[in-house]
Protein backbone atom coordinates (compact mmCIF):
# COMPACT_ATOMS: atom_id res chain seq x y z
CA UNK A 1 0.00 0.00 0.00
CA UNK A 2 1.56 3.45 -0.92
CA UNK A 3 0.86 6.77 0.44
CA UNK A 4 -2.21 7.52 -2.13
CA UNK A 5 -3.83 4.26 -1.36
CA UNK A 6 -3.12 5.08 2.12
CA UNK A 7 -5.35 8.13 2.19
CA UNK A 8 -7.79 6.87 0.22
CA UNK A 9 -8.34 4.55 2.52
CA UNK A 10 -8.95 7.03 4.92
CA UNK A 11 -11.90 8.63 3.53
CA UNK A 12 -13.57 6.19 5.68
CA UNK A 13 -13.06 8.14 8.65
CA UNK A 14 -15.62 10.27 9.25
CA UNK A 15 -15.14 13.72 11.35
CA UNK A 16 -17.77 13.22 13.82
CA UNK A 17 -18.17 16.97 14.72
CA UNK A 18 -17.69 18.34 11.39
CA UNK A 19 -19.51 15.72 9.02
CA UNK A 20 -16.99 14.73 6.63
CA UNK A 21 -14.43 12.57 6.16
CA UNK A 22 -11.07 13.52 6.99
CA UNK A 23 -9.75 13.11 3.78
CA UNK A 24 -11.73 15.47 2.36
CA UNK A 25 -11.79 18.05 5.61
CA UNK A 26 -7.66 18.65 4.35
CA UNK A 27 -7.08 16.89 8.02
CA UNK A 28 -4.38 14.35 7.40
CA UNK A 29 -1.16 16.28 7.28
CA UNK A 30 1.03 14.06 5.76
CA UNK A 31 1.59 9.80 5.16
CA UNK A 32 5.00 7.88 4.90
CA UNK A 33 4.90 4.84 4.22
CA UNK A 34 8.63 2.81 5.15
CA UNK A 35 10.75 1.50 2.45
CA UNK A 36 9.79 -2.13 3.62
CA UNK A 37 6.03 -1.04 4.03
CA UNK A 38 5.49 -2.20 7.39
CA UNK A 39 5.35 1.12 9.02
CA UNK A 40 3.25 3.94 8.20
CA UNK A 41 3.40 7.47 9.59
CA UNK A 42 0.91 9.65 9.85
CA UNK A 43 0.51 13.12 10.70
CA UNK A 44 -3.34 14.19 11.60
CA UNK A 45 -4.55 17.72 11.87
CA UNK A 46 -5.88 17.46 15.80
CA UNK A 47 -5.53 19.47 18.24
CA UNK A 48 -7.71 18.49 21.60
CA UNK A 49 -5.47 15.61 23.12
CA UNK A 50 -7.79 13.19 24.97
CA UNK A 51 -10.64 14.38 23.66
CA UNK A 52 -13.45 11.63 23.37
CA UNK A 53 -13.91 12.70 19.71
CA UNK A 54 -10.07 12.75 18.52
CA UNK A 55 -9.24 9.41 20.26
CA UNK A 56 -12.19 7.77 17.96
CA UNK A 57 -10.66 9.78 15.04
CA UNK A 58 -7.41 8.13 15.79
CA UNK A 59 -8.58 4.80 16.98
CA UNK A 60 -10.45 4.70 13.30
CA UNK A 61 -7.55 5.08 11.77
CA UNK A 62 -5.31 2.71 13.33
CA UNK A 63 -8.24 0.69 12.60
CA UNK A 64 -8.59 0.95 8.91
CA UNK A 65 -5.31 0.20 8.30
CA UNK A 66 -4.28 -2.44 10.91
CA UNK A 67 -5.06 -5.41 7.94
CA UNK A 68 -2.04 -3.39 5.95
CA UNK A 69 0.84 -2.79 8.26
CA UNK A 70 2.76 -3.85 11.03
CA UNK A 71 2.71 -0.43 12.60
CA UNK A 72 0.19 2.38 12.70
CA UNK A 73 2.38 5.37 14.11
CA UNK A 74 0.17 8.59 14.56
CA UNK A 75 0.93 12.07 15.67
CA UNK A 76 -1.06 15.13 15.69
CA UNK A 77 -0.39 18.78 14.84
CA UNK A 78 -2.27 21.93 13.75
CA UNK A 79 0.25 24.28 11.83
CA UNK A 80 0.59 27.34 13.66
CA UNK A 81 0.52 30.80 11.49
CA UNK A 82 2.85 32.42 14.48
CA UNK A 83 6.51 31.08 15.15
CA UNK A 84 7.62 29.94 18.41
CA UNK A 85 9.31 32.84 19.37
CA UNK A 86 6.08 35.10 19.00
CA UNK A 87 3.53 32.82 20.54
CA UNK A 88 2.45 34.08 24.37
CA UNK A 89 3.11 30.49 25.66
CA UNK A 90 4.99 28.62 23.19
CA UNK A 91 4.38 25.10 25.09
CA UNK A 92 0.64 25.54 25.94
CA UNK A 93 -1.51 23.87 23.03
CA UNK A 94 -4.88 25.01 24.50
CA UNK A 95 -6.17 27.66 26.54
CA UNK A 96 -9.74 27.55 27.95
CA UNK A 97 -10.88 30.67 30.17
CA UNK A 98 -13.64 29.72 32.19
CA UNK A 99 -16.29 32.92 32.62
CA UNK A 100 -19.18 34.02 34.47
CA UNK A 101 -21.08 37.14 34.41
CA UNK A 102 -22.15 37.23 37.71
CA UNK A 103 -20.25 36.33 40.52
CA UNK A 104 -20.70 33.21 42.79
CA UNK A 105 -22.37 30.95 40.15
CA UNK A 106 -19.69 28.35 40.85
CA UNK A 107 -17.07 29.33 38.37
CA UNK A 108 -13.80 28.52 40.16
CA UNK A 109 -15.62 25.02 40.87
CA UNK A 110 -16.24 24.45 37.30
CA UNK A 111 -12.58 25.37 36.58
CA UNK A 112 -11.02 23.53 39.14
CA UNK A 113 -13.23 19.95 37.99
CA UNK A 114 -12.57 20.78 34.71
CA UNK A 115 -8.42 20.94 35.25
CA UNK A 116 -8.52 18.09 37.36
CA UNK A 117 -11.34 15.89 34.80
CA UNK A 118 -8.69 16.87 31.79
CA UNK A 119 -6.14 15.54 33.81
CA UNK A 120 -7.86 12.13 34.62
CA UNK A 121 -8.25 11.55 31.07
CA UNK A 122 -4.51 11.69 30.85
CA UNK A 123 -4.18 15.25 29.32
CA UNK A 124 -0.98 17.25 30.92
CA UNK A 125 -3.15 20.45 32.34
CA UNK A 126 -2.37 23.69 34.18
CA UNK A 127 -4.86 25.94 36.04
CA UNK A 128 -4.14 29.43 36.32
CA UNK A 129 -6.14 31.58 38.98
CA UNK A 130 -6.82 34.91 37.03
CA UNK A 131 -8.96 35.75 39.23
CA UNK A 132 -7.16 38.46 40.57
CA UNK A 133 -10.36 39.52 43.24
CA UNK A 134 -10.95 36.26 44.84
CA UNK A 135 -8.63 33.80 44.02
CA UNK A 136 -9.58 31.17 45.61
CA UNK A 137 -8.67 28.10 43.80
CA UNK A 138 -5.18 26.87 46.07
CA UNK A 139 -7.89 26.69 49.21
CA UNK A 140 -10.51 24.57 46.23
CA UNK A 141 -7.39 22.19 46.10
CA UNK A 142 -6.12 22.35 49.29
CA UNK A 143 -2.45 23.25 47.63
CA UNK A 144 -0.47 22.72 50.30
CA UNK A 145 2.89 23.65 48.43
CA UNK A 146 3.72 27.42 47.66
CA UNK A 147 5.52 27.57 44.39
CA UNK A 148 9.33 28.00 44.08
CA UNK A 149 11.69 30.43 42.62
CA UNK A 150 14.39 29.06 41.10
CA UNK A 151 18.03 30.79 40.18
CA UNK A 152 17.51 32.29 36.96
CA UNK A 153 13.74 34.08 38.60
CA UNK A 154 11.35 31.64 37.23
CA UNK A 155 8.64 30.52 39.42
CA UNK A 156 8.13 26.43 39.49
CA UNK A 157 4.10 26.52 40.01
CA UNK A 158 3.53 23.43 42.78
CA UNK A 159 1.29 20.49 41.44
CA UNK A 160 -1.77 19.04 42.87
CA UNK A 161 -3.95 15.88 40.90
CA UNK A 162 -1.51 16.34 38.52
CA UNK A 163 -2.22 19.69 38.00
CA UNK A 164 0.02 22.58 37.82
CA UNK A 165 -1.17 25.84 39.26
CA UNK A 166 -0.86 29.06 39.81
CA UNK A 167 -2.97 31.74 41.63
CA UNK A 168 -3.02 35.01 42.37
CA UNK A 169 -3.45 34.07 46.18
CA UNK A 170 -0.23 32.63 46.27
CA UNK A 171 1.44 36.47 45.36
CA UNK A 172 -0.98 38.00 47.65
CA UNK A 173 -2.62 36.13 50.05
CA UNK A 174 -5.95 34.92 50.02
CA UNK A 175 -7.50 37.14 52.28
CA UNK A 176 -5.77 40.68 51.30
CA UNK A 177 -8.16 42.83 49.10
CA UNK A 178 -6.77 43.42 45.90
CA UNK A 179 -7.67 46.39 43.78
CA UNK A 180 -5.74 46.01 40.30
CA UNK A 181 -6.51 48.57 37.48
CA UNK A 182 -6.08 46.72 34.14
CA UNK A 183 -1.97 48.22 33.42
CA UNK A 184 -1.10 46.12 36.54
CA UNK A 185 -3.49 43.06 36.45
CA UNK A 186 -1.85 43.29 32.66
CA UNK A 187 1.94 43.34 34.06
CA UNK A 188 1.28 40.39 36.66
CA UNK A 189 -1.00 38.36 34.67
CA UNK A 190 1.91 38.45 31.72
CA UNK A 191 4.85 37.35 34.95
CA UNK A 192 2.64 34.58 35.94
CA UNK A 193 2.15 33.61 32.29
CA UNK A 194 5.74 33.89 30.76
CA UNK A 195 7.68 33.56 34.20
CA UNK A 196 5.95 30.28 34.91
CA UNK A 197 7.57 26.90 34.05
CA UNK A 198 4.44 25.56 33.02
CA UNK A 199 6.17 22.93 30.76
CA UNK A 200 4.25 21.36 27.67
CA UNK A 201 0.88 21.37 28.38
CA UNK A 202 -2.41 20.21 26.48
CA UNK A 203 -4.17 22.68 28.17
CA UNK A 204 -4.35 25.53 30.30
CA UNK A 205 -7.04 26.70 32.24
CA UNK A 206 -8.34 29.97 33.47
CA UNK A 207 -10.21 30.94 35.84
CA UNK A 208 -11.24 34.02 35.10
CA UNK A 209 -12.86 37.14 37.40
CA UNK A 210 -16.53 36.67 37.20
CA UNK A 211 -18.34 40.17 35.21
CA UNK A 212 -17.47 41.87 31.93
CA UNK A 213 -14.98 44.58 33.06
CA UNK A 214 -11.60 45.45 32.65
CA UNK A 215 -9.82 42.94 34.23
CA UNK A 216 -11.60 40.54 31.40
CA UNK A 217 -10.49 42.34 28.69
CA UNK A 218 -6.82 42.33 29.61
CA UNK A 219 -6.73 38.76 29.90
CA UNK A 220 -8.36 38.03 26.34
CA UNK A 221 -5.88 41.26 24.85
CA UNK A 222 -3.04 39.48 26.87
CA UNK A 223 -3.55 35.30 26.41
CA UNK A 224 -4.12 33.62 23.10
CA UNK A 225 -7.75 31.76 24.10
CA UNK A 226 -9.02 28.31 22.27
CA UNK A 227 -12.08 29.57 23.93
CA UNK A 228 -14.30 30.43 27.04
CA UNK A 229 -16.63 28.35 29.21
CA UNK A 230 -19.08 30.20 30.13
CA UNK A 231 -20.88 29.21 33.35
CA UNK A 232 -24.28 30.45 34.86
CA UNK A 233 -27.06 29.33 37.17
CA UNK A 234 -30.49 29.03 36.12
CA UNK A 235 -32.21 32.04 37.61
CA UNK A 236 -33.06 35.01 35.14
CA UNK A 237 -30.31 37.24 36.63
CA UNK A 238 -27.52 35.01 36.20
CA UNK A 239 -28.50 34.29 32.48
CA UNK A 240 -28.88 37.65 32.17
CA UNK A 241 -24.98 38.36 33.33
CA UNK A 242 -24.22 35.23 31.42
CA UNK A 243 -25.41 36.80 28.04
CA UNK A 244 -23.40 39.87 28.81
CA UNK A 245 -19.97 37.77 29.01
CA UNK A 246 -20.50 35.92 25.54
CA UNK A 247 -21.09 39.41 23.88
CA UNK A 248 -18.19 40.55 25.73
CA UNK A 249 -15.93 37.14 24.09
CA UNK A 250 -18.35 37.93 20.43
CA UNK A 251 -16.82 41.63 20.45
CA UNK A 252 -13.28 40.23 20.81
CA UNK A 253 -13.38 37.08 18.50
CA UNK A 254 -12.94 34.91 21.04
CA UNK A 255 -14.58 31.54 20.51
CA UNK A 256 -17.24 30.19 22.98
CA UNK A 257 -16.83 26.38 23.99
CA UNK A 258 -20.11 26.44 25.53
CA UNK A 259 -22.28 26.94 28.38
CA UNK A 260 -22.53 25.26 31.55
CA UNK A 261 -25.67 25.33 34.19
CA UNK A 262 -24.27 24.75 37.39
CA UNK A 263 -26.47 24.75 40.40
CA UNK A 264 -29.11 22.94 38.42
CA UNK A 265 -31.81 21.63 40.89
CA UNK A 266 -30.98 20.61 44.38
CA UNK A 267 -30.97 16.52 44.52
CA UNK A 268 -32.01 16.18 48.56
CA UNK A 269 -29.56 13.56 50.57
CA UNK A 270 -32.18 12.97 52.84
CA UNK A 271 -35.51 11.99 50.14
CA UNK A 272 -33.54 11.52 46.81
CA UNK A 273 -35.47 13.65 45.16
CA UNK A 274 -34.72 16.65 43.10
CA UNK A 275 -35.92 20.48 43.38
CA UNK A 276 -35.33 23.32 41.57
CA UNK A 277 -34.04 25.81 43.66
CA UNK A 278 -32.80 28.17 40.91
CA UNK A 279 -35.47 27.36 38.27
CA UNK A 280 -34.63 24.93 35.80
CA UNK A 281 -33.33 25.26 31.85
CA UNK A 282 -32.02 28.59 32.08
CA UNK A 283 -28.50 27.96 30.50
CA UNK A 284 -29.69 25.27 27.97
CA UNK A 285 -32.48 27.99 26.84
CA UNK A 286 -29.36 30.50 26.81
CA UNK A 287 -27.58 28.06 24.66
CA UNK A 288 -30.47 27.68 21.84
CA UNK A 289 -30.83 31.15 21.94
CA UNK A 290 -27.64 32.37 21.03
CA UNK A 291 -26.93 29.42 18.87
CA UNK A 292 -24.06 28.20 21.39
CA UNK A 293 -23.16 23.82 22.19
CA UNK A 294 -24.64 23.27 25.39
CA UNK A 295 -21.87 21.46 27.71
CA UNK A 296 -24.29 19.68 30.76
CA UNK A 297 -25.81 20.99 34.08
CA UNK A 298 -24.38 20.40 37.35
CA UNK A 299 -26.45 19.74 40.31
CA UNK A 300 -26.75 21.78 43.04
CA UNK A 301 -25.10 19.20 45.80
CA UNK A 302 -23.34 19.42 49.22
CA UNK A 303 -20.43 17.11 47.92
CA UNK A 304 -19.60 19.88 45.32
CA UNK A 305 -19.13 22.54 48.30
CA UNK A 306 -17.06 19.58 50.40
CA UNK A 307 -14.88 19.02 47.87
CA UNK A 308 -14.38 22.77 47.31
CA UNK A 309 -13.66 23.05 50.71
CA UNK A 310 -11.54 20.32 51.56
CA UNK A 311 -9.59 19.75 48.52
CA UNK A 312 -10.57 16.74 46.48
CA UNK A 313 -12.48 17.88 43.06
CA UNK A 314 -15.82 15.92 42.81
CA UNK A 315 -14.92 14.76 39.21
CA UNK A 316 -12.43 12.59 40.45
CA UNK A 317 -14.84 10.85 42.73
CA UNK A 318 -16.82 7.47 42.06
CA UNK A 319 -16.70 6.70 37.94
CA UNK A 320 -15.34 3.16 36.74
CA UNK A 321 -12.28 2.88 38.99
CA UNK A 322 -14.54 3.45 42.38
CA UNK A 323 -17.12 1.29 40.91
CA UNK A 324 -19.27 3.52 42.69
CA UNK A 325 -22.13 5.79 41.81
CA UNK A 326 -21.90 9.54 41.62
CA UNK A 327 -24.28 11.03 39.54
CA UNK A 328 -22.67 14.74 39.98
CA UNK A 329 -19.32 13.46 39.27
CA UNK A 330 -20.93 11.51 36.28
CA UNK A 331 -22.40 14.75 35.37
CA UNK A 332 -18.80 16.76 35.53
CA UNK A 333 -16.88 14.24 33.19
CA UNK A 334 -20.03 14.39 30.55
CA UNK A 335 -19.13 18.41 30.69
CA UNK A 336 -15.31 17.43 30.81
CA UNK A 337 -15.43 15.55 27.57
CA UNK A 338 -17.90 18.22 26.14
CA UNK A 339 -15.61 20.92 26.44
CA UNK A 340 -12.59 19.06 25.00
CA UNK A 341 -14.81 17.57 22.18
CA UNK A 342 -15.59 21.51 21.38
CA UNK A 343 -11.91 22.61 21.82
CA UNK A 344 -11.32 19.69 18.99
CA UNK A 345 -13.82 21.33 16.65
CA UNK A 346 -12.32 24.81 17.28
CA UNK A 347 -9.05 23.79 16.13
CA UNK A 348 -9.86 21.33 13.45
CA UNK A 349 -12.27 24.67 12.00
CA UNK A 350 -9.15 26.36 11.89
CA UNK A 351 -7.49 24.16 9.72
CA UNK A 352 -10.68 23.15 7.26
CA UNK A 353 -12.31 26.39 7.45
CA UNK A 354 -15.54 24.59 7.82
N1 LIG B 1 -23.08 22.61 42.17
C1 LIG B 1 -22.80 23.05 43.38
N2 LIG B 1 -23.35 22.47 44.48
C2 LIG B 1 -23.05 22.92 45.73
N3 LIG B 1 -22.23 23.93 46.00
C3 LIG B 1 -21.65 24.56 44.95
C4 LIG B 1 -21.89 24.15 43.60
N4 LIG B 1 -21.16 24.95 42.79
C5 LIG B 1 -20.49 25.80 43.59
N5 LIG B 1 -20.77 25.58 44.88
C6 LIG B 1 -20.26 26.31 46.05
O1 LIG B 1 -20.66 27.67 45.90
C7 LIG B 1 -19.63 28.55 46.31
C8 LIG B 1 -19.26 29.51 45.17
O2 LIG B 1 -18.66 28.74 44.15
P1 LIG B 1 -17.40 29.29 43.34
O3 LIG B 1 -16.39 29.88 44.25
O4 LIG B 1 -16.98 28.21 42.42
O5 LIG B 1 -18.12 30.43 42.53
P2 LIG B 1 -17.48 31.55 41.60
O6 LIG B 1 -18.48 31.82 40.56
O7 LIG B 1 -16.13 31.18 41.17
O8 LIG B 1 -17.38 32.72 42.63
P3 LIG B 1 -16.60 34.13 42.49
O9 LIG B 1 -17.56 35.03 41.87
O10 LIG B 1 -16.29 34.46 43.92
O11 LIG B 1 -15.36 33.89 41.68
C9 LIG B 1 -18.48 27.67 46.78
O12 LIG B 1 -18.56 27.51 48.17
C10 LIG B 1 -18.74 26.35 46.08
O13 LIG B 1 -18.22 25.24 46.80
Amino acid sequence: MNEADVRERLRAVEDPDLGDDIVSLGLVNAVEVSEDGDTVRISLALGAPYSPHETTIAARVREELADEFAEVDLSASIPSDLGTEEQVLPGVKNVIAVASGKGGVGKSTVAVNLAAGLSALGARVGLFDADVYGPNVPRMVAADEAPKATADETIIPPEKYGVKLMSMAFLVGEDDPVIWRGPMVHKVLTQLTEDVQWGELDYMVLDLPPGTGDTQLTVLQTLPLTGAVVVTTPQDVAVDDARKALQMFGKHETNVLGIAENMAGFRCPDCGSTHDIFGTGGGRALADESNMPYLGGIPLDPQVRAGGDGGKPVVLEGGEEEGEENETADAFRLLVENVANNVGVVKRRRVTGR
